[in-house]
C-alpha cells in the first residue's frame, strides 16, 4: 500500500536468479584476468604484433562483456492493477489516446497489412471517442488511402464484433488467420461468418485495387479526398494531404450498434525534392503537430504499420503506470517489447528476444528502457520537449483528463495542412529540442536518450499476452540491412554531441548511460571479430601459435570462458522461450551481422563524417514471393540477391574452410606429431572448426544449392525467376537489381562467377599456395 492507504497501480519486482548471474560474472571476470595475465606474460619474441591484436581484441570483448554484464545487472520486471485503475477512474475520466501509424512505402508495406494495423487499434477496449487513430503515409498513395477508406466503412461492423466475442488480436487478418469458427453458439458462428465474409470482400476489393496500381475513376468518385492526388507530382513531391475520414466527435460518426467510434485521420505531409524529409522521425513529428490541433490527447502510442495490437488492454496498461498517484508524473513513455509473429520455430535470421525481453528490463533496472520506436506509449509533453521539473510534476499531478477534445469545428483543416508542410520546421528547435530527434538513422533510441536526459523516467512493461506483434526480415539480406541502420545510426549517438556520457549527464544515472553502450557500439563491435574471425585460421597457415597449449595449465582460463559464456547464452535463451536450434542460429547470425552489417555500418559512417555520402533509412521489405516465403518456412537461408555483404561472408567462410582443410591434410602425420600439432595449434582449430560449422549455410549456398536461389549459383534459371518475381511484385529492390541481372544474363557461368567474386578467388588462390608451402 502506498502513502495515504493509496494502493498503487503497478508493481516492480526484481528479476529472480540474480545471485546466479551475479556469481557466473564474476567467475567469468576471473577467468579474463588470468587470460591477460597470460597475455601479458607470455609475450612472444617474434610475431608480436599478432599477438598484440589478439590481446587488443579480447580486451575489447572483455570490455564488451563488462557493458553486458552492467545491464543485466539487476533488471525488474513490472506489472498492472488494471482493476484499481477501473474502479478509480470512470470511463469519461480517462484520458484521450493518440495512435500514431507509420508507412512509407505501398509496395514495402502492403495497404492489407497496415489498415489491419490500424483496425486492430481503433478496436482497443478503450472508450472509442477518446481514442484518434492517425496514419502518416511518406508514400503519399492514393492506395493506402483507398485502404484506409475502406477500412474506415468495416470498422463500423469491425468494432462492435470485437466487443461481442472480445476479439483477441482485435488485426482482423491476424484473427481470422489463428481463430477457429465458435462451434458452440450457432448465432456467433453466423455472425462470425457474415463478418469474416466481409473482411475478406474488403481485402480482396483493396489487394485487387493495388494490383492495378492506381485507383479506379469509378473508386475516385467515391470520396472527394482522392482529388487531392491531383496535386501529387511523385510520392517525394506534393502538397500536404490531410483526411478526416472518421470524425469522432460527429454524432453521425458511429457505428452499426450506435456507439462512437475513434477518429480516424490520413496524413501524408508535404514533401519537396530539395527538402530533406528526414525519413520517420520527420513523419513523427509532423503528427505530433497536426494531432496537437485535432484531438490532443494527452497520451500518445506509435507503432509501425507492421505491428498490430495484439492485445487489446495494452492502452489500459500503460495507463496505469501513467495514472500511478505515486509515481505515475514522473514517467515519460512505457515502452513495450517488440515481439515478431512470422518467427519460424527457431528463428533462422536471429530474433531480438535477450534484446526485448531481458536488456529492456535491465535498463529498466538502470534507469528506464530506451526507446524502440514502436508499441510505445508516451506523454505529450515529453514527446514534444518538455523537461522534467518540479513544477511540471505539481501540475502533471493535478492533472484531470475529463475535459472534451477540442470540438471539429475548432480546428481549421488548412491550419493543420500548415503544420505538416516541409518548410515548418525551418529555424525551429523540431528534430533537435522539439519531438523526435533528427540526427540518428535510429531516432528512435536517441529521442528516448533525450527525454531521460531531460529528467524523465521511463518504463518497460511486458505483459503475459504480448501487447504487439511485428513483421520481423525474412530474408538474410534484409537483415543485414535492417542491422547495418541499426549498427550505423547507433554509431552516429556514439560519435555525436548525444554520446550518452557526455549527453546523459547530470539525469541518467552513469549505470544507464553505461547500458546506452551496448547498442552504441555495435559497429565498432565489428573490428575484434573480424580480427578473431580471421588471424587466428590465417596464423594456422603460417604455423603461429596464438594461445597456450591445450595441455598447459594455462588454457583452463581460456577453456573455462569460452565454454561458460557460451552456456550462459544458451541457457539465458531458453529461458526466455527460444529453441536450441534458435540459439545455434543466433550465433550465426551474431557473427554474420558483426563481419557485415556492423562493418559496413561503421565504413559508412566514416564516410559520411568526411562528407562522401548521405544517410539513407532502407526500409525492411514486408513483402515476400510465395518461393521466398516457402524457404523462409522451412528455414533455408535465403540469398536471393547479391550484396558486397555477401561476398564478405562467403570469403570468410572459405578462407576458414581452407584453413581446416590445411589442417586436415597436415596432420596426416602419425601419432605423436600430430598429438603435438592439436596440442600447440588446439585452440585455433577449434576456433576454425566453429567457424565452418556456423558458415555450413553458406557453403551449401555456393556450392550445393540447386533451388535458383543462390548468388552463388550461376544457373541461368536464376536470373528468370528473379526477373520474373520482380514483374509480379515490383518491389523497389528488385528493381534496382535487375539492370545487374540482365546484364549477367549475357555472360558466360564463369565470367559471371568471377566478377561476382573477384577477391574470393585471389584469396582461395593465395591460400593455397600458402598451404602447399606450408606442406613441405
Ligand atoms: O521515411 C520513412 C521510413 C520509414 N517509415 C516507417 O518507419 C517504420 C519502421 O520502418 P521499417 O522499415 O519497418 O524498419 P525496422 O528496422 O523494422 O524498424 C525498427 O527500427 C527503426 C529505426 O531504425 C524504428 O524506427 C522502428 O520503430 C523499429 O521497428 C515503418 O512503419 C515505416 O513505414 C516512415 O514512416 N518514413
Ligand atoms: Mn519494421
Amino acid at each position: 500500500m502506498g502513502k495515504n492507504g493509496y494502493l498503487p497501480l503497478f508493481e516492480t519486482k526484481p528479476a529472480g536468479g540474480l545471485v546466479f548471474f551475479r556469481s557466473y560474472a564474476a567467475s567469468i571476470f576471473i577467468g579474463i584476468c588470468f587470460i591477460c595475465f597470460h597475455r601479458v606474460s607470455y609475450f612472444p619474441v617474434t610475431e608480436r604484433w599478432v599477438w598484440v591484436g589478439m590481446f587488443v581484441a579480447e580486451l575489447w570483448f572483455s570490455f564488451y562483456f563488462f557493458i553486458t554484464v552492467i545491464v543485466k545487472w539487476n533488471p525488474v520486471f513490472r506489472s498492472t492493477f488494471k482493476d484499481r485503475l477501473s474502479s478509480r477512474f470512470e470511463e469519461e475520466e480517462l484520458p484521450g489516446v493518440d495512435i500514431f501509424v507509420c508507412t512509407a512505402d505501398p509496395r514495402l508495406e502492403p495497404p492489407t497489412m497496415v489498415v489491419s494495423t490500424v483496425l486492430s487499434v481503433m478496436a482497443y477496449d478503450y472508450p472509442p471517442h477518446k481514442l484518434s487513430v492517425y496514419l502518416s503515409d511518406d508514400g503519399c498513395s492514393d492506395l493506402t488511402f483507398y485502404a484506409l477508406l475502406e477500412a474506415s466503412g468495416f470498422a463500423q461492423l469491425w468494432l462492435p464484433f470485437c466487443r461481442k466475442l472480445k476479439v483477441e488480436p482485435t488485426s482482423p487478418e491476424a484473427y481470422f488467420q489463428t481463430t477457429p469458427e465458435p462451434v458452440d453458439d450457432v448465432f456467433m458462428a453466423n455472425e462470425w461468418l457474415i463478418i469474416k465474409k466481409s473482411y475478406e470482400d474488403m481485402k480482396n476489393r483493396i489487394e485487387s485495387i493495388t494490383s492495378l496500381g492506381k485507383v479506379p475513376a469509378y473508386r475516385r468518385k467515391e470520396h472527394n479526398g482522392f482529388d487531392e492526388w491531383d496535386f501529387v507530382l511523385s510520392p517525394h513531391h506534393h502538397p500536404s494531404i490531410l483526411q478526416i475520414l472518421i470524425d469522432g466527435r460527429d454524432p453521425n460518426a458511429i457505428d452499426i450498434e450506435g456507439k462512437a467510434l475513434p477518429t480516424l485521420v490520413y496524413l501524408a505531409r508535404e514533401k519537396r525534392p530539395q527538402i530533406h524529409h528526414n525519413f520517420k522521425a520527420g513523419a513523427l513529428n509532423a503528427l505530433i503537430r497536426v494531432s496537437s490541433k485535432v484531438s490532443n490527447a494527452p497520451f500518445i502510442l506509435n507503432v509501425d504499420c507492421d505491428m498490430f495490437s495484439n492485445n487489446s488492454k495494452a492502452i489500459r496498461d500503460a495507463l496505469c503506470f501513467f495514472l500511478d498517484e505515486g509515481n505515475g508524473h514522473e514517467i515519460a513513455y512505457v515502452q513495450y517489447p517488440q515481439a515478431f509473429d512470422n518467427l519460424t520455430e527457431n528463428e533462422i535470421y536471429g530474433s531480438l528476444r535477450v534484446l526485448m525481453k531481458l536488456e529492456l528490463a535491465g535498463f529498466d533496472g538502470n534507469g528506464g528502457p530506451c526507446y524502440v520506436g514502436t508499441g510505445c506509449v508516451h506523454r505529450r509533453e515529453s514527446l514534444s520537449g518538455m523537461k522534467y521539473s518540479e513544477e511540471l510534476a505539481v501540475e502533471l499531478k493535478a492533472m484531470k483528463y475529463d475535459k472534451k477534445i477540442i470540438g471539429s469545428a475548432s480546428f481549421n483543416e488548412e491550419d493543420c495542412k500548415a503544420l505538416a508542410s516541409c518548410t515548418y520546421e525551418e529555424n525551429t528547435p523540431w528534430g533537435k529540442e522539439k519531438g523526435v530527434k533528427y540526427e540518428s538513422l535510429v531516432e528512435d533510441v536517441l529521442t528516448g536518450m533525450s527525454i531521460q536526459s531531460k529528467g524523465w523516467r521511463s518504463v518497460f512493461f511486458n505483459p503475459q499476452r504480448e501487447a504487439f506483434l511485428g513483421m520481423g526480415p525474412t530474408t538474410l539480406l534484409d537483415t543485414l540491412v535492417q542491422h547495418k541502420r541499426w549498427g550505423e545510426g547507433e554509431l552516429q549517438i556514439l560519435l555525436s554531441k548525444h554520446c550518452p556520457f557526455v549527453y546523459g549527464r547530470p539525469n541518467m544515472p552513469l549505470k544507464l548511460q553505461l547500458s546506452y553502450c551496448i547498442y552504441n557500439l555495435w559497429a565498432p563491435n565489428c573490428f575484434a571479430t573480424l580480427y578473431y574471425v580471421f588471424v587466428p585460421s590465417f596464423c594456422l597457415f603460417r604455423g603461429i601459435s596464438l594461445f597456450p597449449k591445450i595441455s598447459s595449465s594455462w588454457g583452463i582460463p581460456y577453456l573455462y570462458v569460452i565454454f561458460v559464456h557460451r552456456v550462459h547464452s544458451l541457457v539465458e535463451y531458453v529461458w526466455l522461450g527460444g529453441t536450441v536450434r534458435g540459439w545455434l542460429n543466433e550465433q550465426r547470425m551474431w557473427m554474420f551481422k558483426r563481419t557485415t552489417s556492423y562493418l559496413f555500418a561503421a565504413i559508412d559512417h566514416m564516410l559520411k563524417l568526411f562528407g562522401f555520402s548521405k544517410s539513407a533509412f532502407a526500409i525492411t521489405g514486408k513483402v515476400a514471393d510465395d518461393d521466398v516465403h516457402r524457404r523462409y518456412e522451412q528455414e533455408i537461408m535465403e540469398f536471393g540477391t547479391w550484396s558486397p555483404m555477401f561476398t564478405v561472408l562467403a570469403t570468410l567462410a572459405l578462407f576458414n574452410l581452407l584453413g581446416l582443410i590445411a589442417v586436415v591434410t597436415n596432420n596426416v602425420a602419425i601419432g605423436d606429431a600430430r598429438m603435438k600439432i592439436f596440442d600447440v595449434f588446439g585452440f585455433q582449430i577449434l576456433l576454425c572448426y566453429v567457424l565452418v560449422f556456423i558458415n555450413l549455410p553458406i557453403y551449401q549456398g555456393m556450392f550445393f544449392r540447386k533451388d535458383s536461389v543462390s548468388v552463388w549459383s550461376t544457373e541461368p534459371e536464376t536470373r528468370t525467376a528473379d526477373l520474373r518475381s520482380d514483374s509480379k511484385f515490383q518491389s523497389v529492390k528488385l528493381q534496382a537489381c535487375n539492370t545487374r541481372f540482365v546484364f549477367k544474363e549475357k555472360r558466360s557461368k564463369l565470367v559471371s562467377c568471377i566478377c561476382n567474386f573477384p577477391y574470393l578467388f585471389i584469396i582461395t588462390y593465395k591460400l593455397l599456395k600458402l598451404l602447399f608451402e606450408n606442406l613441405d
